[in-house]
């Protein structure tokens, strides 16, 4: 199916025309043009980041500082403070490939797992704790003793996380926290995200090999066919009920939630324009998990009401988290808890909104349509779908397509974005299932009775926008 044509934050131009490919040979720079438009694109990236610190009263934070800046989350950035960021990221990073010697490059990629196992270390013995109140730093030997590590190989692991960035060796020995380092700390959601990922989630993705190659894994698209089952046993669904998940459950809620703030959760109330919403406009949260996102919503839109569904045990963490939080709207029923099976049934008819947060990355595409084809027997004239994903791209320039990166960079904006397809890997370590490209959404939507209406840039993210189809 072709590609509609597509603008940010513009109404897109539905007419569909074939996107024109081309050959990637201008991605990669091959001479000293292309070295130096790179440089050229750093240069005018880094502007705009002054710039915009400038703006808000603020100098740009040293990697040495440990302050939180005033654009540490996704979502206190401007569009054109992130796309500047993810400009530099794509470009420093295309830039030493392009010119340090491919060997080391490969050797750096393939030690690789060495930090994430590092990681694990440092925020299981809560370095960045006992850091916390020492801008000066601390002995090692003060370290290891306030964290029970062995001293000469603590010292190890932490010299080469400071080699990539991340604390700092203030002089031989005595390491300090910095910018990256701060967000260990064990009170810090994004904590519970890197431990996740660097142990569970780490011991699933070393088995993908033996997922991908093996003849009766390698085409399932089974939950039970994971890497993450090879390296564990069983499904991430049950992991967390054996002995070993149970230790690492509450781990996994923080993860969860530094998720939603590494992936800028508190864009949506920004993105889309809810403040043209009608008083009693309904959005119904298909699988909204304890209702969290359209919290966000509630004080800048008091207009919304809104229908919570999931699963009845998760429902109950969504009535005690909206009881805590906006009881005001509990008891005038400005909210609706109600349980579903979104495979199995319909959700709540006539609301004037689906809204799907992080819920089809989970599935393959078959369950995807059973819940999207039961989304749809819901729907009334005028109700839209709005699908809250990671959007990916090919690695290739295509006329019309998504916002695109300017030569000589990858056009999706490679280490840029490097994020979301890590993500995919993810998904299907976990689940077998995947992120998508707007392509693959917009199919499935027009299979389920929706068509594509718009795009809606939300940083990491984006909000796709359907409307439905006048004939099925
Ligand atoms: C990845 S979470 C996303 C939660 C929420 N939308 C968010 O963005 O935080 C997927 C959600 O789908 C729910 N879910 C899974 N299977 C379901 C089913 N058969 N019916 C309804 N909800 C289901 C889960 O309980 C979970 O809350």
């Amino acid at each position: 199916m072709p590609l509609p044509r597509f603008n940010f934050r513009r109404q897109s131009n539905t007419k569909k025309s074939e996107p024109m490919s081309k050959p990637n040979s201008q991605a990669l720079p091959s001479n000293p043009e292309g070295l130096t438009s790179l440089v050229n694109i750093i240069s005018d990236a880094v502007k705009v980041v002054i710039s915009e610190y400038g703006q808000a009263g603020h100098a740009v934070p040293s990697l040495e500082s440990t302050a939180p800046g005033p654009f540490d989350a996704p979502e206190d950035m401007s569009l054109a403070l992130s796309k500047a960021v993810r400009t530099i990221e794509a470009a420093c990073a295309q830039l030493s490939y392009a010119v340090a010697s491919p060997g080391h490059i490969l050797a750096n990629k393939s030690y690789g797992y060495y930090e994430p196992a590092a990681l694990l270390v440092v925020c299981n013995a809560k370095v960045a704790d006992v850091l916390a109140e020492k801008p000066d730093g601390m002995h090692i030997s003060e370290i290891a003793k306030a964290t029970g590590l062995d001293q000469n190989k603590l010292g190890r692991v932490l010299r080469m996380l400071a080699t990539r960035h991340c604390f700092r060796e203030v002089s031989p020995d005595i390491f300090a926290n910095n910018r990256l380092s701060i967000k260990l700390q064990s009170k810090d959601p994004v904590a519970g995200l890197v431990g996740h990922m660097t142990d569970e989630v780490h011991k699933g993705a070393v088995f993908l090999n033996e997922a991908l190659s093996d003849s009766k894994t390698g085409p399932s698209l089974s939950v039970a066919d994971t890497s993450f089952v090879r390296g564990h046993g069983c499904s991430p669904f049950d992991y967390y009920e054996t002995p070993e998940g149970k230790l690492r459950l509450d781990r996994f809620s923080q993860a969860m939630i530094g998720w939603g703030a590494v992936t800028g959760k508190g864009m949506l109330p920004k993105v889309y324009p809810w403040g043209a919403c009608q008083p009693g406009t309904t959005i119904c949260d298909v699988g909204g998990g304890n209702g969290h996102i359209m919290l966000d919503l509630v004080s800048p839109f008091p207009q919304l009401k809104f229908v919570i569904q999931d699963t009845p045990a998760v429902l109950e963490q969504a009535k005690e988290l909206w009881g805590k939080e906006r009881p005001d709207f509990v008891q005038k029923s400005l909210v609706s808890f109600q349980p579903l099976d979104f495979f199995k049934e319909t959700p709540v008819a006539s609301c004037d909104y689906y809204y799907l947060r992080h819920v089809l990355h989970d599935w393959p595409d078959a369950e995807c349509i059973k819940v999207l084809n039961n989304v749809h027997k819901a729907v009334k004239p005028g109700s839209k779908l709005l699908l809250h994903e990671l959007v990916l791209q090919h690695v290739v320039r295509q006329d019309g397509a998504l916002d695109q990166a300017p030569e000589p960079l990858l056009p999706n904006y490679g280490m840029g974005r490097v994020r979301l397809y890590q993500q995919d890997m993810n998904m299907l370590n976990l689940f077998n299932s995947k992120e998508r490209t707007l392509q693959e959404f917009i199919v499935m939507g027009e299979q389920c009775g929706f068509v594509f209406e718009k795009l809606w840039d939300a940083g990491e993210s984006a909000i796709i926008e359907f409307v439905v189809k006048e004939s099925k």
